[in-house]
């Protein structure tokens, strides 16, 4: 409503999609952001064979993340029209560098060895989704959305392992710190509002495209999260 005073009689309430959308699919974002393999890292139940799927399917995730950032970096740099968006998706960028590393870290700790993972259904799905997402047929204003989303689930669900009152396991607050910490909300906040800007001047075929990707990137995270506490 704060846009109110802003927006002319001819032209339709776009400004805060992202949230309208949140609410109008909120059971599907609650699925994906509160789903019972996080709680259960919360509350300390956490099954750690479930863990080890997590990291290990996650790992090939993240290979397979870089490239689709790395596309929006490209179009951020051709299309955005914003140029301080292109700080923000390389910081985005540079960041997964240390995240693989990480990872490595975390799979000699676990001795999970990713060189002898195959990506589950779940995951091969979403990569799937993700190399259609880079096309130049899909808008830039429609893969930022997708781009929050992916983070967006991670931030958080992670975040919520490190509120008050958790009983996350000490070995696995390091997981939790790498998306839920104060700097990555941040980041998903910058990559927020650079969406929110492209989708206020996206025609309404645009903006539906948009919708439905957040959606399916909300689905693709559950049942990424099912994968996991499936354990294997
Ligand atoms: C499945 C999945 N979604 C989102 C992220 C966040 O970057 C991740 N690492 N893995």
């Amino acid at each position: 409503m704060k846009n109110l005073e802003t927006s002319s009689m001819e032209e339709p309430e776009k400004t805060g999609m992202i949230d309208t959308w949140l609410d109008k699919h909120s059971s599907i974002y609650t699925a994906a952001t509160r789903h019972a393999f996080v709680v259960s890292i919360r509350d300390g139940s956490v099954d750690l064979s479930s863990f080890r799927t997590w990291l290990g399917q996650d790992y090939l995730f993240v290979r397979g993340f870089v490239p689709f950032v790395a596309n929006v970096l490209i179009r951020a740099g051709k299309e955005s029209g914003e140029s301080s968006d292109m700080e923000v998706i390389l910081g985005g960028l540079a960041s997964l560098y240390d995240e693989i590393e990480w990872f490595k870290r975390e799979g000699s700790k676990w001795n999970v060895d990713f060189s002898t993972i195959v990506p589950q259904k779940a995951n091969q799905e979403y990569r799937r989704f993700l190399e259609a997402l880079m096309s130049s047929e899909v808008k830039y204003a429609v893969i930022m959305t997708a781009f929050w989303a992916i983070e967006a689930v991670y931030q958080e669900s992670f975040a919520h392992c490190l509120e008050d009152g958790n009983k996350t396991p000490a070995e696995l607050t390091g997981a939790c710190h790498r998306w839920g910490n104060d700097g990555f909300k941040k980041y998903c906040l910058s990559v927020k509002n650079i969406a929110e800007r492209c989708l206020e001047n996206a025609s309404s075929e645009v903006l539906a495209e948009a919708e439905n990707v957040l959606v399916r990137v909300l689905e693709h995270e559950l049942a990424f999260w099912e994968m996991s506490r499936g354990g294997n």
